[in-house]
């Protein structure tokens, strides 16, 4: 069973800590570990500190980009270590709070591609708070904010206890919607709160213990509401791509494996399920986060009735045409061409 990680992430001020410690006195998750990249301050929730004290890993060694893959690695194995060998509780879930500046893709990137930490944990999703007092000028200035909340699965508006224009505040919601529609939202004031639903956003469901395509990729709202071609200045945007016919293997995973190596730095997020034409009753999983991706997942069958291609992606600067025209392109192609052109 591999233990699922939660990022915490949200620019600075948004209300992470806030929302970590909340968690934490919670008793549902009262088994988390916690990692804590600190950027060099001791922010730590006084409560935080009494209640999880032994399975508090605080990071103080600079800058989250730069540190953080090496340090990651070493934390978590640390952490697996101590879990094995009885120094503390069993944790059965772990969550990091980035720093605020922080560009959540490396560390995804480590828990994807770093074997020793793949064969122990997984990514449980990634969740970012959001200041709704300060947001939209934050979103305006700083384009990692921007790409922290592209990222998300789930996104949390803090600070809705707080008056503030009603006008700003649409805009604000607007333009979130724009950037991640995808995400699932909550407000932390809202009466339908619930932490619960910040957690395990993975493809495998683990209450009904079967696989859930339609959650993982939670598409259905770009079906119903049209994609998001609209462009606001971030660039980022949210479409999906469905193929009815099973897809050719060689080509689909060249033409992917090219747009990853040549695009990857603006595919911020890309998740998927195929079927190809050598395999047609197993579906392949896709995710992937910039250049980097899960080794593809098969399943032994299909979760459900809907049996055609489905990938989302969320890019930065590549509009939906120029994707569907460049699987467009490559799937025209017949297997000798195919071939020709992988040597
Ligand atoms: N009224 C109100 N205040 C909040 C809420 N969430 C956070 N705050 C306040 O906002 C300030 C910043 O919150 P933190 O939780 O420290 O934010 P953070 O994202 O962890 O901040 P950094 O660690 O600096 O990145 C604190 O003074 C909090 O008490 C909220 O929902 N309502």
């Amino acid at each position: 069973m591999l233990i699922p990680v939660t990022l915490l992430t949200g620019f600075l001020g948004s209300g992470k800590s806030t929302l970590l410690s909340e968690i934490l006195r919670d008793q549902e998750f009262a088994n988390a570990a916690v990692i804590v990249n600190e950027f060099g301050e001791i922010g730590l929730d006084d409560f935080l500190v009494t209640h999880s004290k032994e399975q508090t890993v605080a990071m103080t060694t600079g800058c989250l980009c730069c540190t953080i893959r090496g340090d990651i690695t070493q934390t978590l194995l640390d952490l697996f270590e101590k879990r094995e060998t009885g120094q503390i509780s069993p944790f059965n879930r772990v969550i990091i709070e980035t720093t605020g500046l922080a560009d959540p893709a490396p560390v995804i990137h480590t828990l994807v591609t770093e074997p020793r930490i793949a064969k122990r944990y997984m990514l449980g999703g990634v969740v970012c708070t959001i200041d709704t007092v300060n947001g939209l000028a934050t979103l305006a200035k700083h384009e990692e904010c921007q790409k922290q909340i592209a990222v998300a699965d789930r996104l949390v508006y803090m600070k809705t206890d707080i008056e503030v224009d009603e006008a700003a505040l649409h805009d604000l919601y607007n333009e979130i919607k724009h950037l991640n529609p995808l995400a699932i939202k909550q407000d932390r004031h809202g009466v339908d709160f619930s932490l619960s639903n910040l957690f395990d956003t993975t493809l495998y469901d683990p209450k009904n213990d079967h696989y859930d395509i339609a959650r993982w990729l939670n598409d259905n709202v770009l079906h119903t509401h049209h994609d998001s071609h609209h462009h606001n200045n971030s660039g980022i945007e949210t479409f999906s791509l469905i193929f009815d016919d099973p897809l050719p293997s060689r080509a689909f995973l060249l033409a992917m494996q090219l747009l990853i190596s040549n695009q990857g730095k603006d595919l911020l997020r890309i998740k998927g399920i195929v079927n190809l034409q050598e395999q047609s009753d197993r579906p392949i999983i896709l995710h992937g986060v910039q250049h980097v991706f899960h080794e593809p997942l098969e399943l032994e069958y299909w979760p459900s009735e809907d049996h055609r291609t489905r990938l989302v992606f969320i890019t930065r600067n590549i509009p939906k045409q120029t994707i569907e025209l460049f699987f467009k392109t490559w799937l025209s192609y017949d297997a000798e061409q195919v071939l020709e052109m992988s040597r």
